[in-house]
């Protein structure tokens, strides 16, 4: 059954087409790597997903039911260049992300359950290699530091679908393999359905169980904001990944097992 699904939408901004048609069905718990030239829209696809813009025509839907206006914590993001909160320590930027769905009022937790959300925290900056800066504050991470304290930011929340926009394009190789691996550990052990736009087809190609290809079909070389990109090719891929996910997806799991 689908638990996203894309009804023929288009994005204009003008007379500036950037999506047309696109249509798409994605199953829950899939892993959608998004692929295409330069400006053919796919962050402006994210955006739609995340509910921070509505498209010009068409429809979203989430479990049946229209995409919410708001974005809320059912969908988590990373962005290439992401703002985590610079007066909060590493720490407390994660800790806040366990901290809010429990409290929402005050946003924050007292006694022994604000000490166990500081130490699901931690274990998840150990996971991104973050472990040693614990109390620094975000202007004192390299720019590689921040983006891991941001995926271990979203990473905490666990959402059910997660948006990733390039999120390791700033990252050194080394780095990015093992966040590839921590993205794929997490992914497997709570089955969040996965939009992911990367410049690196290798990467892709090796992470997702889906392949998406956004080009444009039409151009009009007079004209080129005329027409925009469309979903070209959808390539099932490591799709003995996919099957070996069963059962339902667990509810408010914070805990992360390694
Ligand atoms: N709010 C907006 N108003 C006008 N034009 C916009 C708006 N948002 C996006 N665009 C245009 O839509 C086109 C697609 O942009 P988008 O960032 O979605 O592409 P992209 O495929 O993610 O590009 P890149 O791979 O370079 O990040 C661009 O030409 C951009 O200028």
């Amino acid at each position: 059954m689908s638990f996203i699904t894309i009804n023929n939408i288009w994005q204009e901004y003008g007379d500036h087409v950037v999506l047309e048609r696109l249509n798409l069905q994605v199953k829950e718990g899939e892993f959608c790597s998004m692929v295409g030239a330069s400006g053919c829209g796919k962050s402006t696809f994210l955006r739609l997903l995340l509910g921070q813009e509505a498209p010009s025509r068409g429809s979203i839907t989430l479990d049946g039911k229209p995409l919410t206006a708001e974005p809320d914590s059912s969908r988590g993001v990373v962005f290439q260049r992401y703002s985590v909160f610079p007066h909060l320590t590493v720490l407390d930027n994660v800790t806040i992300g366990i901290e809010l769905p429990q409290s929402p009022l005050f946003g924050r937790l007292f006694g022994a359950k604000k000490r166990a959300a500081r130490e699901q925290a931690a274990q998840m900056l150990e996971k991104v290699g973050l472990s040693h800066a614990l109390q620094k504050y975000p202007a004192q991470l390299s720019g590689g530091m921040q983006q891991r304290l941001a995926i271990a930011q979203a990473f905490i929340m666990q959402p059910r679908v997660l948006l990733l926009d390039e999120p390791f394009g700033a990252l050194d190789p080394g780095i990015r393999k093992d966040m590839h691996a921590l993205l794929l550990q997490l992914w497997g052990e709570t089955r969040m359905t996965v939009f992911m736009v990367t410049h690196d087809l290798s990467e892709g190609f090796n992470l997702g169980t889906r392949l998406l290809v956004f080009d444009k079909v039409r151009i009009d070389p007079h004209a080129p904001q005329a027409y925009g990109a469309r979903i070209t090719y959808d390539i099932p891929l490591n799709e003995t990944r996919l099957s070996a996910l069963s059962g339902t997806r667990p509810d408010n799991v914070y805990a992360l097992r390694s």
